[in-house]
């Protein structure tokens, strides 16, 4: 078979994205490669073991035609290695031949095999064709001696780019990852070094910052060929992979969950608008302290805390400001030039101003003193969230009452602040006065959970202002009751785009945030 003229494989401009397709025809599959370019991906790679009835004489003429909107790495996967291929290898090695024959410009084959296949090709591969050798685990992450071990077996077969393909149990696995691109960089080894699983995320997108060689991507979400996956749209647009580069700084939310977070597109955006050189990433961890530990290098400059690690993170940090000591809760850390871990909350300073700015818009007030002095104050929950909004109210001067569904938290909390303490049955009908302040901070009517609300309708109309910290979604039932009952509404999106702003800040080292892009995103964008 005459070898058709071969494109020149993507000239290298940093790690590649490369949408990895697994459509069930070769006509599909050749429309997703065009889908892929128009989304801005490098690469294209092609699981033909995917095809339904997979003829490679008919298939790969259409999948390899010329002209082609990206260069592609054919993969024939077999089941021994997590593929879908189940016959013997040497039909396999035709088909990779034939590709590298109509012009493939990356052939993928397993390290267990490479020799073999090498053996097979007897000289036969184009020069212009690239080989990829590769090694997946789909259920861990080895030691860094192992990687490292792998990568040397997979060099020894004469490989043009290694592929290491691990699985994270936990995030930190894929430091590990990290320590092995590296050395390869260092050694100048073309090396595409990926932690699979949604733990894994990281790597796909922090890959450019050390050096890999390319990264995989769906074309769309739930066209993932690996867990974990994002999308090709995800790590151009929404991480900005191609200014990720060597001193690109490290910042993210640290929790379980994370990927809701509207942060990660928030602050990212952000970065972008100002030119700061940081992205911004969901940290999906159980385990602050550990993580803390893991990620400790200088470039790693920032975090923000959420469920379950608020009350944690005071103790991981060496220096607190002082209000946060007091709530007891934070939500922030800056890693400081010195290396030493400083926290802070800016919930309290998010949810405080978004019900005084909601008060001073619809009343005059002295704007010497808060237009929560003296008010009363009722909060329910005796978390993080709670704790932080009690300080809050309480340092400008308001009357608190705390109630909480574990009246010993509820208690305990107003213990701390000197305030008073009640169950939820006795808040259904409390109302000494008028004028109070209702601020919800558990996390009852958060998406999925949207019948969910703290405090029935009837108990509802003994106040003047509602607050509510959820923001998923952006009205919840306790709100769209308050509304209904003709009370003054401040959602929880009011709050986060106040603590996003003052987070901007910390993060990128005092840069004025670029306040109104925050607060459009957090208001329009749905994630
Ligand atoms: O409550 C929030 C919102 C947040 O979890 C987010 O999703 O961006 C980030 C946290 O730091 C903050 O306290």
């Amino acid at each position: 078979m005459a070898a058709a003229a071969a494109p020149a494989p993507a000239a290298r401009r940093g790690t590649l994205v490369c949408a990895s397709l697994m459509a069930r025809s070769s006509r599909e599959m050749a429309a997703e490669v065009a889908a892929a370019a128009a989304l801005g991906a490098d690469a294209a790679e092609l699981q033909v073991g995917c095809i339904n009835g997979f003829q490679p004489r008919r298939d790969l003429p259409v999948l390899l035609a010329q002209p082609r909107p990206l260069p592609v790495i054919v993969t024939y996967r077999p089941k021994w290695e997590g593929g879908q291929y189940e016959g013997e290898d040497e039909p396999r090695f035709e088909v990779l031949l034939l590709a590298m024959e109509l012009g493939a410009e990356y052939v993928d084959i397993e390290l267990k095999v490479a020799d073999k296949f090498l053996n097979f090709l007897s000289g036969r591969k184009p020069e212009a064709c690239k080989l990829i050798v590769s090694f997946h685990n789909y259920e861990y992450t080895p030691s860094v001696d192992e990687l490292l071990s792998l990568v040397d077996q997979i060099q020894a077969t004469g490989a043009d780019i290694v592929k290491i393909a691990t699985s994270a149990t936990e995030i930190d696995d894929v430091s590990r990852m990290f320590q092995v691109l590296v050395h390869c960089q260092a050694k100048q080894v073309p090396i595409i070094g990926l932690v699979m699983k949604e733990r894994g995320f990281i790597s796909q997108v922090l890959c450019a910052k050390y050096g890999g060689y390319l990264t995989f991507a769906s074309l769309e979400k739930g066209k993932e060929s690996a867990p974990g996956q994002p999308t090709v749209a995800d790590l151009i647009n929404k991480y900005n992979i191609r200014q990720i580069g060597p001193d690109t700084k490290v910042i993210g939310i640290i929790g379980n969950p994370v990927s809701h977070s509207k942060s990660l597109t928030v602050q990212n955006q952000a970065f972008r608008s100002v030119g700061f050189n940081g992205v911004f990433l969901p940290f999906l961890s159980d385990d602050l302290v550990k993580f803390l530990k893991t990620f400790s290098s200088p470039e790693y400059v920032g975090f923000s805390c959420t469920m379950p690690h608020k009350e944690t993170a005071v103790r991981c940090c060496d220096y607190l400001d002082p209000i946060a000591r007091d709530i007891g809760a934070i939500n922030t850390i800056v890693r400081r030039p010195d290396g030493k871990l400083a926290g802070y909350n800016t919930d309290y300073t998010g949810a405080i101003s978004a019900i005084e700015d909601a008060i001073r818009a619809s009343q005059p007030i002295d704007p010497t003193t808060s237009p929560l002095a003296r008010r009363l104050f009722v909060v329910i929950g005796a978390g993080g969230a709670a704790k932080a909004v009690a300080y809050g109210a309480k340092e400008k001067g308001a009357r608190v009452v705390i109630a909480n569904r574990t009246f010993a938290r509820a208690q305990e909390l107003a213990r701390l602040i000197g305030g008073t303490a009640l169950t939820m049955a006795e808040l259904e009908s409390y109302h000494p006065e008028d004028g109070m302040i209702l601020a919800n901070a558990t996390s009852v009517g958060m998406y999925p959970n949207v019948n969910g609300t703290p405090l029935s309708k009837e108990a509802l109309g003994n106040y003047s202002i509602v607050f509510d910290a959820v923001f998923v979604p952006k009205e919840t039932r306790l709100l769209r009751e308050a509304a209904e009952c003709g009370i003054k509404v401040v959602n929880g999106l009011e709050m986060l785009a106040r603590l996003v702003v003052v987070q901007f800040e910390f993060f990128t080292g005092g840069m004025p945030a670029p306040q109104r892009l925050i607060r459009d995103a957090i208001m329009t964008n749905t994630q």
